[in-house]
């Protein structure tokens, strides 16, 4: 389910697979514009299968890697203000700050989980996931990022983390 030109590679270093375009010579983490994702679910599955990967999660279990779910708050100067929630952001850095704090007041009452709130406030593709990036590695994420998230303990959420991606709450899942 790709268009004309795409195709689904694998990265060795990071364990997951990215999209090519072979006449652009161009390569992306997420699906182009127009890609079937249902079609590319089912032949994802495939690809893991056949390169013996647990089909469809696509991570290894290689001692150093860490599983962890996040929340996103973007603002005008992330460095890319746009999400699936909103083509153009443009709030500012001290609006996004209040808006992750009133989420991280909740989640840390236990009023709501962070999935469920990345669910539909988080700026991030992996909304749809509940915020769960899957497994990574030391040198995968900013740093920023990657040093909170290996201080947490499985099931520990962090304070608000500041990466050039915009504001972020972590929750470490394994
Ligand atoms: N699993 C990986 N290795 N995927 C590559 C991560 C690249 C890495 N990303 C980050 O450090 C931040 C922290 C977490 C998410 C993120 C940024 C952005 C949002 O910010 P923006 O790039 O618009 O500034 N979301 C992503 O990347 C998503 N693909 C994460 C994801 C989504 C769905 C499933 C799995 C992972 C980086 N080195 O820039």
């Amino acid at each position: 389910g790709l268009p004309p030109n795409w195709e689904v590679r694998h990265s060795q270093s990071k364990n997951l697979p990215y999209y090519f375009n072979s006449a652009e010579k161009v390569s992306r983490w997420e699906p182009p514009a127009g890609t079937d994702t249902e079609k590319l679910k089912n032949y994802m599955a495939v690809y893991h299968s056949n390169k013996g990967l647990a089909a469809g999660t696509g991570e290894d279990r290689q001692p150093g890697k860490i599983r962890a779910a996040h929340l996103l708050v973007k603002h005008r100067d992330s460095r890319r203000p746009s999400s699936w929630r909103e083509n153009q952001i443009t709030r500012s850095k001290e609006e996004a700050h209040a808006i992750i704090e009133a989420h991280e007041r909740r989640i840390k009452s236990g009023e709501v989980s962070l999935g469920q709130l990345a669910l539909t406030e988080s700026d991030c593709s992996s909304a749809r996931k509940q915020g769960d990036l899957g497994y990574f590695g030391r040198g995968d994420m900013q740093k920023e990022f990657e040093d909170a998230a290996f201080a947490l303990k499985a099931g520990e959420i962090s304070g608000i983390v500041d990466t050039a991606s915009g504001l972020h709450l972590i929750e470490r899942l394994e």
